[in-house]
């Protein structure tokens, strides 16, 4: 009896140390995994406290900077109110994070370095990206020239393909009636071969076509494509203006260019940013149906997850299925993440983004054409009261208390307005878990 308990313990004790060594394993598989996906390694590159004291001009230069972040924190206009009546009494400008960081107050001990790993999950197009390179910015990071590469043959293609949709959506969903010279251009455009570099010629064409009235005319309702096969890319406007610059062979967007430019994002992308003792490790997922199998790789020990929806995809298809509404559909993969149970210590937050675009589709769009259970006013307070309470209500479905979840409005292309989401965010949960760790 003595002897088969001492063998059942030793058998205990082996699994035990086999159990640990795989645990050892499956994390250095994971920190492995993720060094593969890091597309780079960015920075605030552990700048030291004297490092810093040496370059007081930058110190200037940051403190100017955060000064005025806090400043348009506190202007946040009418989305104050939102922020207000939230659900978890936001104070805004809530900065001492950013302070800290900038000030570099935070005790020097390599030891104390704290990391936090933070997932960036949601729909595709609801914003993951464009918080990230907005962050990234704010950290002072600067873009590379292969980063900037990237971008620029991106504005190319979002400039051909949203042209394209414009003018097929017009035709075959709108069934106008084009121009003989409209009806001439088009038929030019049709003869560019897909995915042959545009020259010269081929951009002429296509600035033609945009200053045409009937095509800006039709992207003033773009709306009417958005269950459709022709729906057009948000900020793209900004990218049509200014296609005699884009054409150029020298261009190379700049920082602003870059945060509207639409890069969808297809595998998980790791970045770093070092603010001297806190590493905030962020994950970049992708958002379409198939890049969302990817996402369990990296549900390991995670403190943050950012879940982001975008407000105005409330009368919007998905691309890869045309008869699914996108807000269904990010309520959906809501649900799933408060119901699993890999995060049921995990901190969420609630990021509701594009609330520009959200209330200018309310003047056009009714929230209970596409919500026939909506009986609000169609006001933007309400609408998004709505839209709350049913991300709300999916937590609660799910293993999450409402009141775990914090809740913060967003118009991610506006480095203010991300400051301010990124300031509380920082206060609320990062730095509260940072003076646990630093009183330890
Ligand atoms: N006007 C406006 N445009 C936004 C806002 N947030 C994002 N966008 C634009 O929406 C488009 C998609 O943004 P991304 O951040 O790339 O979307 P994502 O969630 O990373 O999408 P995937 O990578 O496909 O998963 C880009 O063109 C952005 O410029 C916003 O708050 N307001
Ligand atoms: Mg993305």
């Amino acid at each position: 009896m003595g002897n088969s308990n001492l063998k059942n313990k030793n058998k205990f004790g082996i699994k035990n140390r086999n159990k640990k060594k795989n645990k050892k394993k499956n994390k250095n598989k994971i920190k492995e995994k993720e060094k593969k996906y890091t597309r780079k390694l960015s920075l605030m590159k552990r700048k030291s406290l004297n490092d810093v004291k040496s370059k007081n001009k930058k110190k200037n230069k940051n403190k100017k900077k955060f000064r005025s972040l806090t400043n348009m924190a506190q202007g946040f206009g009418n989305d104050k109110q939102l922020f207000d009546y939230g659900t978890n009494n936001l104070a805004l400008g809530s900065d001492q994070f950013l302070q800290r960081i900038l000030s570099h107050e935070q005790p020097q001990d390599s030891k104390k370095r704290i990391e936090f790993r933070i997932l960036f999950l949601g729909c595709a197009e609801a914003g993951k990206s464009t918080i990230i390179k907005n962050l990234k910015n704010l950290s002072m990071t600067k873009f590379s020239n292969e980063e900037k590469i990237e971008f620029r043959d991106a504005i190319r293609d979002l400039i051909f393909n949203n042209i394209k949709n414009l003018l097929l959506g017009s035709k075959y969903q709108l069934q106008l009636e084009f121009s003989s010279s409209l009806e001439a251009l088009f038929l030019e455009f049709n003869k560019i071969p897909p995915k042959e570099k545009l020259r010269n010629s081929h951009w002429n064409l296509i600035q033609k076509i945009w200053e045409t009235d009937l095509i800006k005319q039709v992207y003033q309702k773009r709306e009417e494509f958005s269950k459709s096969e022709y729906q057009i890319t948000d900020s793209i406007e900004i990218f049509l203006d200014q296609i005699s610059k884009i054409k150029q062979p020298e261009f190379l967007p700049n920082t602003k260019e870059i945060i509207h430019c639409y890069l969808p994002t297809k595998f998980i992308v790791l970045e770093e940013l070092v603010f001297d003792n806190i590493v905030l490790r962020i994950h970049d997922l992708p958002g379409y149906r198939n890049g969302r199998k990817q996402w369990p790789s990296v549900y390991d020990d995670i403190q943050v997850i950012c879940f982001v929806v975008a407000l105005n995809e409330y009368d919007m298809s998905l691309r890869e299925s045309k008869g699914e509404n996108r807000l269904r559909d990010s309520l959906n993969e809501f649900s799933n993440i408060c119901s699993s149970p890999w995060f049921s210590k995990t901190k969420i937050i609630l990021i509701f983004n594009k609330t520009d675009l959200f209330k200018t589709k309310l003047q056009k769009k009714k929230l209970k054409s596409c919500f026939p259970e909506y009986n609000g006013d169609n006001s933007y307070q309400d609408a998004f009261e709505f839209i709350k309470s049913k991300f709300l209500h999916e937590s609660i479905i799910g293993q999450y208390n409402k009141n775990r979840i914090n809740i913060y409005l967003s118009n991610s292309t506006d480095i203010n307005s991300v400051s301010t989401t990124f300031n509380c965010i920082t206060n609320k949960i990062i730095d509260r878990d940072m003076e646990k760790n630093f009183n330890k």
